[in-house]
């Protein structure tokens, strides 16, 4: 391609000012002007010759170039008739010998070669150089930096969170059991995990499946604080999309239904295993009940989907709220070869106890006896080998974290206890003992039924007045304005109570209030649930049945009332987990009115004098409910009976004694250290810090904004506004038209919902790169700099290359080998300089078409000498990405392969991914490119 100067109708020329015009054809000149049509745009243009800002475009032998009709030639011979060019050669696709003259060319070629832009005078501002530059360097750290996922997630910086997705968002296909207690930030867990497996190109297809009451939180959780817009599923959406045959699931990438959606429909069941995904979320898995003989539906549709999709994640906090075996089988969806059987799992559970017992003193500071040395070496042979001095506290440290990694299930279950984390307020109870009315006395005397003993006011006969007799509604309707305007979350067991109570509040006081349970359809449910939580005209209080105590975010409100009382400890403390749990900024009054003497008064003793459930949270909880059940089943049917009450109470609470000890010291011990990333995390951590304080992003993004007419406008408290300015070069997609609040600062973000968080995470920043790096912008320039300690008229040029690698997404060579930016300085002798250039000015067009002229040559020799040093440079980058490619992943398959001698929980299939991984990334790289990206010629014009 060259380009040349006398004007004859039916050349083809581009404008140096108006490139996005397209090219040109002169239509007609006379000796002082020439007119250029430009069919792309229909636009034409009269210039005068003297100083039209025209470049003539033509082909050399060896260009393929493109014709109007959409065919393309590789020019073998060149022929001018009457000043116009005619070409001849190939027909790319049928080989034919073809001619095509210029004035057939395609109307709409836009040059993308930095050469072809150079030389035709396709220049824009040389500042823009920079910022190829910069995006470049910066998106390719980006790529293979430790946060990526994490830092840019709009949370605060809770390290027992970061380690956990940091573990699990690490690893391929991650099966896992994510088992905090309540309130701790597993849904915060998740995102993270999904969202580094997504940025990382680990996952790109996720479904989520969660309790209907919880479908819409999660979607604003993803959207709040990863950036991920997920689909919801039902029903409706599905049927819309049945009649273009395709299966729904498909149409999405990130897709979120509730369990009872695929469970109750086959059909929809089927298309979602049939859809493929890399990830499966299941929030509240512990409804996922199974015994061996009868496993419940919801386990079942889970299982299947579990044994098509690579990557699980079960959300629980309370794995043993249905039992044991149902625990044990929830291992099993996630690693049925090594959860086979129950009772195996039960002995080697027994043996891990063991293990963590002799362990134990490795967590404390006192000289270990050769007894419990012994101990320690005969049970982790392999962990304690290496190992020579056990009094030497980092060996220590090293041995504890091996046998955390390498024995029973601490790769695959994570859970941390509120006794490992501080912070959280204190949980007081109120009890309210209330008069047992005469109306329930009757009844309760003759029953042996436990539900009608713990719920009296459900008696048929009572349905429509039992409200008006019952004084726990009394002391609700003076308890309300007693708080107000504090909010009040109420929570019992069933719907009609709920609904009930909110009749009786409507009709006997003005207070605001909305009810929330099963019978109400999604959509109401949010609605009720967003009229509480607004602050000035929303409910003073919400009256939820059951379904109100899982998963929601109440921690706004400081008074929870238990309208009754569950029947085991994990729903109690999934109760009050509502308002205790992070982000709660008060402490808690849980509200117990009783009546008294009756199983509800048995509970609360229970619960309080001998679990103490109320004000701590009860990890024992289930393991004492199982002993004991009987027992208190006896004292709830004849709560008269105060001996065995007392009896009951002191069973509970030494048993209690004895299960607290036994978790401290063993096993959950293990398993929070574990989960908690003590030792581990800060590495990660003061990485997150530094880059929050670094101002790189914000000051990238402003150059970048301005660059590409983004209007930014400072709002104060580090707000920006940003707004589509007129002169865009592009749309921004992401960008709303009406403008958006945005901040580069995580406190900021995570005080003010309705501000964007930028970070190198958000798709914005990507959208925009992307348009300065997909487009032409900045290819070619040519700019003066003005330096009077450097010759008049010396010149370099600058060369802008990229090595980069094709690889299939999944096999993540963008962690090892992103777009590298190599950027070389030629002078005018040919030769590397190390001189940079702060500003550069943009030249004035015509002088920039002399110098491109005269310099033609010299400049070609310098771009061949940029290549030259660029392949070199490239070979050593390519050398130490592919070290740190192997040296990383082979690292990992050590340790995996070393893990698994103990651990049976480390996959094969998670080994031989890697296995497999390395040594394609290895033949990928042999293939990686050095491409010219951008070119600048600097000018010293002082
Ligand atoms: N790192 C964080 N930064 C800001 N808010 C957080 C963070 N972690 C958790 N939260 C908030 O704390 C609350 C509890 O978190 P989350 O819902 O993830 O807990 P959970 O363990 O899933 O709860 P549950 O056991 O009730 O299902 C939520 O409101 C969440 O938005």
């Amino acid at each position: 391609m060259s380009s040349a100067s006398e004007y004859a109708v039916g050349q083809r020329w581009l404008s140096n000012t108006e490139s996005e015009l397209g090219l040109g054809a002169i239509v007609n000149q006379d000796f002082r002007s020439v007119e250029v049509f430009y069919p792309a745009t229909g636009e034409s243009r009269k210039y005068t010759k003297n100083d039209a800002p025209l470049t003539r475009l033509t082909f050399e032998v060896g260009d393929t170039i493109k014709s109007q009709d959409g065919w393309s030639m590789e020019v073998s011979d060149i022929e001018i008739s009457q000043d116009v060019v005619i070409y001849h050669g190939k027909h790319t696709e049928t080989g034919e010998t073809s001619r095509l003259p210029e004035t057939m060319l395609d109307h709409h070629i836009r040059l993308n070669q930095p050469e072809q832009r150079l030389f035709s005078m396709q220049h824009d501002i040389p500042k823009w150089f920079d910022l190829r530059l910069k995006a470049f360097t910066h998106m390719s750290d980006y790529q293979r930096s430790q946060t990526i996922g994490l830092a840019g997630a709009r949370i605060e910086l809770i390290p027992h969170q970061l380690h956990i997705a940091s573990q699990v968002g690490n690893r391929h296909a991650p099966r896992v059991l994510l088992a905090d207690e309540v309130g701790l930030g597993k849904t915060i867990e998740a995102a993270l995990i999904i969202h580094q497996q997504i940025k990382t190109a680990r996952a790109q297809r996720v479904l989520i499946v969660v309790p209907d009451s919880l479908v819409h939180q999660w979607l604003v959780e993803m959207l709040r604080r990863v950036n991920l817009a997920f689909a919801i599923f039902d029903e409706s959406r599905c049927e819309a999309m049945d009649e273009s045959e395709q299966n729904p699931f498909e149409q999405e990438q990130l897709v979120l239904c509730s369990l009872d959606f695929l469970r109750d429909n086959t059909k929809r069941h089927e298309q979602a295993l049939a859809a493929g995904w890399d990830l499966l979320v299941v929030d509240e898995a512990h409804h996922l009940v199974w015994s061996a003989e009868a496993p419940s539906a919801d386990y079942q549709c889970i299982e299947a989907l579990a044994q098509t999709i690579a990557g699980v994640l079960l959300l629980t906090a309370t794995p043993d709220q249905l039992g044991h075996e149902s625990h044990f089988a929830r291992l099993r969806l996630l690693d049925p070869a090594r959860f086979h059987d129950y009772d195996t799992f039960l002995n080697e559970e027994s043996q891990y106890s063991e293990l963590a017992e002799a362990v134990t003193p490795l967590l404390g500071d006192d000289t270990l006896d050769d007894e419990q040395i012994k101990r320690i070496r005969e049970l982790a042979p392999h962990s304690a080998s290496e190992l020579t001095n056990l009094d030497d506290f980092d060996q220590r440290d090293a041995l504890l974290h091996a046998l955390i990694d390498r024995h029973g299930t601490g790769r695959l279950l994570f859970r941390n206890r509120r006794a490992g984390i501080t912070g959280f307020p204190e949980r007081h109870l109120q009890a309210h003992p209330l008069p047992l009315p005469d109306v329930y006395e009757d009844m309760l005397e003759l029953t042996d039924d436990l539900d009608e003993a713990l719920y009296p006011e459900r008696q048929p006969s009572l349905v429509n007045s039992w409200t008006d007799l019952d004084p726990r509604v009394e002391w609700l309707l003076e308890f309300l304005p007693s708080v107000k305007p504090e909010k009040v979350l109420l929570i019992c067991a069933s719907a009609v109570t709920a609904q009930q109570l909110g009749e009786a509040i409507r009709l006997r006081t003005g207070i605001r209030h909305s009810v929330f349970h099963e019978g109400m359809s999604i959509v109401e449910r949010d609605k009720a649930a967003h009229f509480f939580a607004d602050d000035e005209e929303g409910a003073q209080i919400l009256l939820c049945s059951e379904i109100g105590s899982e998963g929601r975010n109440f921690q706004f409100a400081h008074h929870l009332v238990l309208f009754d009382l569950p029947m085991t400890p994990d729903l109690l403390e999934q109760r009050i987990g509502r308002l205790d749990r992070i982000g709660q900024t008060k402490d808690i009054q849980i509200h117990v009115p009783y009546l008294e003497d009756t199983a509800q008064s048995v509970l609360l003793d229970w619960y309080h004098d001998g679990l103490g459930a109320f004000t701590q949270t009860c990890p024992t909880g289930t393991g004492v409910f199982e002993q004991v059940k009987d027992q208190l089943t006896d004292c709830l049917l004849v709560p008269q009976d105060k001996e065995s009450r007392a009896a009951l109470v002191s069973r509970t609470h030494e048993i209690n004694q004895s299960l607290r000890k036994q978790l401290d010291a063993g096993r959950d011990r293990l398993l929070e250290l574990n989960a908690s990333g003590k030792g581990k995390v800060e590495d990660l951590l003061d990485d997150i810090i530094a880059q929050d304080a670094n101002d790189a992003l914000a000051d990238f993004m402003n150059w970048l904004f301005d660059a590409i007419g983004v209007n930014q406008e400072d709002k104060g408290n580090d707000c920006f506004i940003l707004r589509p300015g007129e002169s865009m070069v592009n749309s921004l997609p992401g960008l709303d038209p009406e403008g958006m609040t945005v901040t580069y600062r995580r406190r900021v973000a995570t005080t003010l919902e309705h501000v964007h968080y930028l970070s190198w995470d958000h798709p914005l920043v990507h959208n925009a790169v992307d348009v300065i790096l997909t487009d032409t912008i900045g290819k070619a320039s040519l700019g003066f700099i003005a330096d009077r300690t450097l010759p008049k008229g010396a010149y370099w040029l600058e060369a802008l290359f990229t090595l980069s690698v094709n690889a299939p997404a999944h096999l993540q060579a963008s962690r090892f080998l992103p777009a590298i930016p190599i950027k070389l300085c030629i002078d005018a002798q040919g030769e590397e300089s190390d001189t940079t250039f702060e500003k550069t000015r943009r030249a004035n067009k015509k002088i920039a078409q002399q110098l491109i002229g005269a310099l033609k040559t010299p400049v070609n020799n310098q771009i061949d000498k940029a290549r030259e040093l660029a392949s070199a440079q490239a070979e050593t980058l390519l050398t130490q990405a592919r070290d740190t490619m192997k040296s990383s992943l082979g690292a990992e398959t050590e340790r995996l392969r070393e893990l698994q001698q103990d651990n049976p929980a480390i996959r094969d299939s998670e080994i031989a991914f890697i296995d497999d991984q390395i040594a394609a990334l290895d033949a990928a790289f042999d293939d990686a490119e050095v491409q010219l990206d951008a070119l600048r010629i600097v000018v010293n014009n002082p």
